[in-house]
């Protein structure tokens, strides 16, 4: 449905989309994620007509899109603050595009309202807008960008400027909306969560440039850079070195469970990953006197040995954050940077408390070494 060839664009001497190349199949979901300023909007705006390119091909249904304009090219358009008309009732705003098209009168009233049912405001047509709230606005805002059947619906941060509980309501109903209809979308977030729930296939940008793009259970799982993890949330990275089947770095040696080359890496330890393996006093860690780290091994070993040889990473908890239905702990280790760790609720131990976490290797993720 769309491809992009090496794509460019510059400002002035900057490329701020840098050759990128991506493919969206029909009915399919792409979400693009990225930092602010990292070219996602830029990158929509080339694909409607609105940024020529400075550089490659934009392709929809396999045709070049050059030199055609962008009421020609059949996208549809919805921005973060709706651009609705205020001073226009509801069914005026949802059946523009179509009047625009010179659709007749009965055809727009009867495609406005069943596009307004299917967004869940149905009956709608004659309130005004200044009279909706902002989830209702934003699903007039939808309506008006599919009425003209656009074979490609393009989301400028759809969800950007409504609260939580709402976003997470409106992605789930957005994405059966976008099934039920086939309607191939490409979307721009900043919110790796929206991103997620809402995208068939992930594409997160840096600078510009495409980092990474898969499936949101790839890219979850396997980041591919620390920059992608970072962006994702993830703070347990550190610079290691592997050998001798082990990944070692600041915090002690991390068995792992599947070979890889010797040389340095980068290491990421997901927070459910560091595992508590009991508290007790904070004595003498079994790396005292000794330069070696010890070895940080697997949850069964250690929790067979933690109690005995005191085996683990000695950490003092410095903070609990809860979230709902677990309690994510900022720990100060004994040695290397800080660690995050995920407990449940009964489990969390006390701020100021001093506890043994081990590593477990299936939860870790090896990344290009950044250094
Ligand atoms: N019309 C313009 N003229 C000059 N520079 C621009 C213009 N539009 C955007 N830029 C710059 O291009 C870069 C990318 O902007 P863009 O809006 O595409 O990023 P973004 O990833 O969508 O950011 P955000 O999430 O903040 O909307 C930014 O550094 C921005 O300042």
């Amino acid at each position: 449905m769309l491809g992009l060839e090496s794509l460019t664009v510059r400002y002035g001497d900057r490329p701020v989309v840098h050759a990128v190349d991506l493919e969206v199949g029909a009915g399919e979901t792409v979400c693009v994620l990225g930092p602010s300023g990292s070219g996602k909007s830029t990158l929509l705006r080339a694909v409607a007509g609105l940024a020529p390119p400075d550089g490659g091909r934009v392709l929809l249904g396999g045709r070049d899109q050059a030199g055609v304009p962008p009421h020609r090219r059949g996208v549809g358009l919805m921005f973060q603050d709706h651009q609705l008309f205020p001073q226009h009732d509801v069914a005026a705003n949802v059946g523009f595009g179509l009047r625009v098209r010179g659709t007749g009168r009965e055809e727009r009233a009867a495609r406005v309202a069943r596009l307004l049912e299917m967004v869940g405001l149905a009956g709608a047509e004659r309130r005004s807008i200044a009279a909706l709230s902002g989830g209702e606005q934003q699903r007039v805002a939808l309506a008006r960008a599919l009425a003209p059947g656009p074979r490609l619906l393009m989301l400028d941060e759809p969800l950007g400027q409504l609260d939580r509980g709402l976003r997470e309501r409106l992605v789930v109903e957005l994405r059966s909306l976008f099934r039920s209809l086939g309607t191939t979308v490409l979307a721009v977030t900043h919110d790796q969560g929206e991103a997620f729930a809402l995208a068939d296939r992930v594409v997160v940008m840096r600078e510009g440039r495409v980092e990474q793009a898969g499936s949101p259970v790839e890219v979850w799982s396997r980041p591919a850079s620390e920059f992608v993890a970072r962006f994702l949330g993830f703070s347990n990275v550190v610079p290691a070195t592997v050998s001798d089947g082990a990944a070692h770095c600041a915090w002690g040696r991390v068995e792992l469970v599947e070979p890889a080359p010797h040389g340095p890496v980068g290491l990421l330890v997901r927070p459910g990953g560091v595992r508590l393996v009991g508290g007790g006093p904070a004595g003498p860690s079994p790396g005292d006197g000794d330069d070696s780290p010890a070895p940080l091994r697997s949850t069964a070993a250690a929790e067979s040995v933690a109690d005995v040889s005191g085996t683990g990473l000695r950490c003092e908890v410095r903070g609990r954050t809860f979230r709902g239905d677990h309690v994510v702990l900022h720990l100060d280790p004994e040695r290397g940077p800080a660690l995050e760790a995920t407990c449940s609720l009964r489990a969390a131990p006390a701020e100021g408390a001093v506890v043994r976490v081990c590593i477990d290797p299936e939860e870790i993720v090896l990344l290009p070494s950044s250094s």
